[in-house]
């Protein structure tokens, strides 16, 4: 039987789900978090390792010559030095598409809240203003219509389209940028444009596109200011992919309107992080992907995985394509 390690196996199952499945396929060790200084003691002996953010680096991989497969078990794989696992021919693997309508209704749950600002409402209802007030009905900050408005998507992969078409639901404009590698298909309804029209044409922009050393930073100061005073960022991907001092300054300058994100450059994010301070950023604790229903899918996708990996039919793999 096969030693399997999972390094940090507690956000995906803080007691709600059952990881007998996974139990049935080797000797399993499960861990709820995993140090740094800890990964290479714990994974000494391990065939299998199984990580959600514990990051496999080329020190690491490199000091476990047990390892043959590392499945990651999240959609996105950038906590891993795919290119070593590559070089020393360990299969890494993914969870793609357990998480799709949950991000997208994430997006919109932050959306709706710039452009209603409901826990403030409701926050001052509870407060006592609407019970002094004089008139049946009072706002605390301009409330917006998404009707004719302009959406930008940076990515269009499976969590950007499922954007795409609750968008559209809205009666929004859809623009996309793509990965630029080829030409990018039709989609119904969405219109392909370079990366600064979609900033200067949004009213919303979100992000939808990995995190990898081409996209890291991709939103920063020069890009921000492409954007229309009245414009939302909203980033549900990875923290690095903005420049959080620039996106701070803008903020904080009136420069856009708002944003909200659910992913930070650090997480947890240290306390001077700057958009801690900023009050018209919106942040949730990377919860985009964490509804019972896309966390029960990711452990039935992360077990399969493994299961034909030892069957030696290893299926979404990150690392050994080109
Ligand atoms: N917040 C969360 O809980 C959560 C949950 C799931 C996924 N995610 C993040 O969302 C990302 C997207 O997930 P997905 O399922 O849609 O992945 P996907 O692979 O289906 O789509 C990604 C798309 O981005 C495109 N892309 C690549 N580089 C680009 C670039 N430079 N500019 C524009 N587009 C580019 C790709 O061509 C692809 O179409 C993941 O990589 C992950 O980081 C976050
Ligand atoms: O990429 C993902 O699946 C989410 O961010 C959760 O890790």
């Amino acid at each position: 039987m096969l030693n399997i390690v999972v390094l940090d196996g507690y956000t995906l199952n803080p007691g709600d789900l059952d990881w007998t499945g996974l139990e049935r396929l080797g000797n399993v060790t499960i861990y709820d978090r995993t140090k740094a200084d800890e990964i290479i003691p714990r994974a000494a002996d391990a065939q299998i390792v199984l990580t959600n953010k514990t990051p496999m680096t080329r020190e690491t991989i490199s000091a476990l010559p047990n390892l043959q497969y590392i499945g990651v078990l999240a959609t996105g794989y950038n906590i891993i030095d795919t290119e070593t696992a590559k070089e020393r021919g360990i299969i890494v693997t993914n969870v793609p598409t357990y998480s799709t309508q949950s991000v997208a209704q994430l997006v919109f749950a932050l959306l709706l809240e710039l452009c209603h600002h409901v826990g403030r409402h409701s926050d001052a209802v509870h407060e006592g203003e609407w019970t002094r007030s004089i008139d049946f009905s009072f706002t605390k900050a301009p409330l917006i219509e998404l009707a004719d408005k302009t959406i930008g998507l940076i990515g269009l992969g499976r969590i950007g389209r499922q954007t795409a078409q609750i968008a559209q639901a809205f009666g929004m404009r859809v623009l996309a940028v793509g990965s630029g590698r080829r030409n990018p298909p039709e989609v119904a309804g969405v219109e392909w444009v370079e990366l600064e029209e979609l900033m200067e044409r949004s009213d919303v922009v979100s992000l939808h596109c990995p995190l990898t050393p081409d996209t890291e930073k991709l939103i920063n100061a020069e890009r921000i200011a492409l954007m229309k005073k009245s414009a939302f960022l909203i980033n549900t991907s990875r923290g690095p992919l903005i420049d959080e001092q620039a996106l701070a300054k803008a903020l904080n300058g009136g420069r856009i309107a708002g944003a909200a994100v659910d992913v930070l450059s650090t997480e947890p994010p240290a306390a001077d992080n700057p958009l801690l301070s900023t009050s018209n950023c919106i942040i949730t604790p990377h919860i985009a992907w964490a509804t019972k229903e896309a966390r029960e899918r990711l452990m039935e996708i992360a077990v399969s995985n493994v299961q034909n990996f030892i069957n030696g039919k290893a299926v979404n793999i990150v690392n050994l394509r080109k």
